[in-house]
């Protein structure tokens, strides 16, 4: 399974949940990987943690003020990046666009989508993954295995009758290793998460328990 711990903009020391996931990730055999700000992308691979952009820009080097570079984010240290993330939506075009520029950058991508006509819509364009995230469960801790398992087996179905090549993830409320078997036992070859790790008072802890049963 691959695990990736997006950080989003909590207030939370990247390095040091970098660090504990670096460690975890040595003693299992899924991959952990971690999504922080920007500004901290090259501290965070510094620790030797799989370490990916929250979103790059549609554009290359030239005049685009406020625009996150994919070269930058590869030179940085990151091995991929989330695009349209449900807090971060952008146009098909945009989406297009910022999967061309990481192709280019050699970053691995995962395009989030809320339902399975999405996912089926973003597998069409050529992602290395798309993750299903239904909107309402983010940052609830009620798992999207859980409470809606439907929609993680028509994302997996969506996506392979689209491009059997993309791999799919879930995500919205998986806090625990229950919630990750129970991700993959529905067909999804990862998983992304938020508050689980980086809302707990012991993110080391929160970490060891997602690996629990992979
Ligand atoms: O990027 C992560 C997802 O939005 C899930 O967030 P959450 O784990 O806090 O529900």
């Amino acid at each position: 399974m691959f695990i990736l711990i997006n950080l989003k903009a909590y207030p939370r020391d990247p390095v040091a949940i970098a660090e504990a996931a670096a460690d975890v990730d040595a003693e299992t055999d899924a991959t952990i990987a971690v999504a922080p700000q920007t500004a901290d992308l090259a501290a965070v691979a510094e620790t030797g943690v799989e370490t990916w952009a929250q979103h790059v820009s549609p554009v290359g080097h030239g005049s685009h003020t406020g625009s996150s570079l994919a070269e930058r984010a590869a030179e940085a240290g990151a091995a991929g990046t989330l695009l349209n993330h449900s807090e971060r939506r952008l146009k098909l075009a945009d989406i297009d666009g910022s999967l061309a520029a990481a192709e280019r950058a050699g970053l691995d991508t995962v395009v989030c989508a809320n339902n399975p006509d999405q996912v089926a819509a973003a597998a069409a364009l050529g992602p290395d993954a798309v993750a299903v995230e239904p909107p309402e469960l983010i940052g609830t801790g009620t798992p999207v295995s859980q409470a809606d398992p439907d929609v993680v087996e028509d994302a997996v179905a969506a996506a392979r009758a689209v491009d059997d090549a993309v791999d799919v993830y879930c995500g919205a409320g998986i806090s625990t290793g229950e919630d990750v078997a129970a991700a993959r036992d529905l067909g999804s070859t990862g998983v992304l998460l938020a508050s689980g790790v980086a809302k707990a008072d012991d993110p080391a802890a929160a970490l060891r328990d997602l690996v629990t049963d992979v």
